[in-house]
């Protein structure tokens, strides 16, 4: 590229709740003048949207047929992510518990898929400095062929504790057993589960502080830019 600019690079962050794809993402974003994208987000606002307008959650079909419906938009700049439904800001109630206990079922409906996939597509497209894009099938199905792919994981206890430390006084057992049901949940889907990519860089952030992985992340972006 011209007068030293770098050219556009495309990151994908996969892998389990809680294991710190979104705080990592975001400072990794930051740090190197990327745009950032929560795909969990989106999923997240598509079902505050089902359970607001009243659409069984157990039907998959009913969930089907209005899955064209909301128009949901996700703002990109890592200090300041937004995301709204037909205007309105949910960044609050996509973060409910309500949400969270169905966003599995309505993210694992296929014309759910194909429609968020559909958008974080084309946001990915239009990043021109390019953009750190976290998930769980982003490695794998969304962004094939992005420049670096990477895993994130970390053991349920660990997340767990970091769970409960953000929801103050939250049971550190109950945690768990949540994440863990969600998991499964994502990782036993029909189209496009929670996986790791053949291509992606593993890092168990278990026994790592949160900026030795930020630190981590961006030494890999920087390898893959330098062509190493
Ligand atoms: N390496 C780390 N050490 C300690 N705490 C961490 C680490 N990484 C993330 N955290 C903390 O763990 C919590 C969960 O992190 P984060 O929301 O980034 O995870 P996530 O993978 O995006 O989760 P989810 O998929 O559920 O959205 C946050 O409070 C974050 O500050
Ligand atoms: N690429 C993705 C991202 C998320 N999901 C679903 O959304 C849920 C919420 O994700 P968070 O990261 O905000 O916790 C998650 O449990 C998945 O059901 C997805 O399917 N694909």
């Amino acid at each position: 590229m011209e007068n030293g600019a770098a050219q556009p690079v495309i990151v994908a962050i996969d892998g389990p709740s809680g294991t710190g794809k979104s705080s990592t993402s975001k400072a990794v974003a930051a740090q190197l003048g990327l745009s950032y994208l929560d795909t969990g987000a989106q999923y997240r606002a598509i079902t505050w949207w089902m359970v607001t307008n009243g659409i069984d959650i157990e039907d998959p079909s009913a969930i089907a047929a209005v899955a064209g419906k909301p128009e949901i938009v996700s703002g990109t700049d890592p200090a300041g992510p937004t995301i709204t439904v037909d205007g309105t800001d949910v960044a609050a109630p996509i973060r409910t518990q309500e949400v969270t206990s169905q966003v599995s079922a309505v993210s694992a409906v296929p014309e759910v898929r194909a429609r968020i996939t559909e958008l974080q597509r084309s946001i990915a497209a239009g990043a021109e400095r390019g953009i750190v894009v976290e998930g769980r099938d982003i490695g794998t199905t969304v962004l094939p062929d992005a420049d670096l792919k990477i895993f994130l994981t970390a053991s349920p206890e660990a997340r767990a504790a970091r769970r409960s430390g953000e929801l103050k006084g939250a049971d550190v057992n109950a945690t768990r057993e949540a994440l863990v049901k969600r998991d499964a949940a994502d990782s036993s889907r029909k189209t496009s589960p929670l996986a790791k990519a053949d291509d992606a860089v593993e890092v168990d952030t278990t026994e790592l502080t949160l900026p030795q992985v930020i630190e981590c992340v961006v030494t890999l972006v920087e390898e893959k830019r330098a062509g190493k």
